[in-house]
């Protein structure tokens, strides 16, 4: 059977959050991991989302993989695609989510795109084009300091602007609020007047599954997780769609280890809750800069915790912290040695019998999951609105949990393990 949904996502706890809300909506997914080969299979999915680490790799790289795996999505049957970004917009100065698109927008012949990251469950809602953290403006929220794509403008048609050759305009909330015939025949207006993007306004669900109705027939649309919810219920109304949420989860069996990249304010929370029940160890950058085999003694460390507990291993700090890291030794270096540190202690220790891996931060997710060579993902129990536990498909049993640098709750890491089976 084809599939009929389709998702490029720039980075791969996005992946899985995605993937997790089209199964809560009844759809039957396969993440895959990387562009996938011509003879990959996946399955009998409804719908496949392929998760890249697109956001921060070079901007014609980003386009290349993005085209990849448009072109293998299509080959596949997807009638529709989604480009899947993050909720908070992250991106550099330059991009990459506009040029991204710009390449989708080109290469499928689209007029015009939905530009929709609100995922309220999570407090991202865009009101008057403005994305919202919370009660904040994302400018103002703690993606101000983030330490690859710091967010200094909350106006989506600002920062669209800035980063696409489209032209941008807004469907604002009481259009939306108006039903999916008032969205159609506003979109049907923006393209009249030349406009490739139109960010819309969504302030809750309803909006977002209005929305979903109102691009029934687009071929692209882009957006954070939210702006899936309403997709499956247009497959099942035409019948292409019959599954209810996958029940089967068989999670592997062995030791915890949690690894953390992410330097966000949810994640240390969360560390400093775990921290106080169970081992942990900090990956120093300073030593690792200095050449000191940080791996090995951590690995060591590691095996020698209580059998019975989950081990802790972060890299994450405050932004002062990191701040102060950077200049020492640069913005990209510092996140590729945190990066290969955390990934190679993720192999180290899954050869050593913990595996089951919750990794916090989606670079830094991207970077484990690829250290462990995983190509596919089934998706399992959901942890909190987001993250979902997903299971690694093939040779290297492993049950594994992404999340997103600022999703969860500060008891997130417990209640990732009460969720299991
Ligand atoms: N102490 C540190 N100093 C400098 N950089 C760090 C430090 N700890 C982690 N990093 C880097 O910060 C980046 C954090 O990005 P990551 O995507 O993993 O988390 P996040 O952005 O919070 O999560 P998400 O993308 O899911 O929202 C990674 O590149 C990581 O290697
Ligand atoms: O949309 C989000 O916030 C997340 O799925 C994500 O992309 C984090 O990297």
């Amino acid at each position: 059977m084809p599939i009929v949904l389709g998702a490029i996502a720039d980075d791969f706890t996005g992946a899985t959050d995605l993937a997790n809300t089209l199964v809560s909506e009844g759809m039957r997914v396969v993440q895959i991991i990387g562009v996938p080969g011509p003879e990959e299979t996946y399955g009998d999915a409804d719908a496949v989302v392929v998760a890249l680490k697109s956001r921060t790799a070079p901007v014609e790289e980003a386009i290349a993989d993005s085209l990849a795996a448009l072109n293998w999505l299509q080959s596949e049957g997807a009638e529709q695609i989604l480009f899947k970004y993050c909720s908070t917009f992250d991106s550099t100065a330059q991009g990459n989510i506009g040029p991204v698109a710009d390449a989708l927008r080109e290469a499928m012949g689209c007029e015009l795109a939905l530009i929709c990251p609100a995922f309220p469950k999570n407090g991202r809602t865009v009101y008057n084009g403005v994305l919202f953290v919370g009660e904040l403006p994302l400018a103002e929220s703690p993606m101000k300091d983030h330490p690859l794509t710091p967010m200094r403008d909350s106006n989506l048609m600002r920062l669209m602007d800035a980063q696409s050759s489209g032209q941008v305009g807004l469907i604002p909330a009481p259009i939306v609020q108006q039903g999916a015939e008032a969205i159609r025949a506003k979109i049907a207006a923006l393209i009249t007047e030349g406009i490739s993007y139109a960010v819309i306004d969504a302030l809750d669900e309803s909006d977002l599954r209005t929305i979903g109705k109102a691009a029934e027939d687009h071929s692209l649309i882009t957006g954070g997780s939210g702006i899936a919810l309403g997709l499956p219920d247009n497959f099942r109304a035409r019948g292409k769609i019959t599954s209810g949420r996958q029940t089967t989860f068989a999670a592997t069996e062995g030791r915890t280890l949690i690894l953390a990249g992410s330097c966000s304010t949810a994640t240390r929370a969360q560390l400093a809750q775990a921290k106080e029940k169970w081992p942990h160890a900090k990956v120093e950058i300073d030593k690792v800069a200095a050449g000191d085999d940080v791996v090995i003694e951590l690995t060591d460390w590691a095996k020698a915790q209580p059998a019975d507990s989950p081990v802790i291993i972060y890299g994450s700090a405050d932004p002062v912290e990191v701040d102060a890291i950077q200049k020492r030794y640069g913005v990209a270096a510092s996140g590729q040695m945190m990066e290969d540190t955390l990934s190679a202690l993720a192999l180290r220790l899954a050869d050593a019998g913990f595996h089951r891996l919750v990794v916090a931060g989606g670079e830094t997710s991207g970077a484990v999951v690829s250290a462990l060579d995983i190509k596919m993902l089934e998706i399992g129990p959901e942890i909190a609105p987001g993250v979902p536990w997903t299971q690694a498909l093939g040779p290297r049993p492993l049950t594994l949990a992404l999340k997103s640098g600022n999703f969860g709750q500060p008891s997130f890491f417990e209640d990732a393990l009460k969720v299991l089976p």
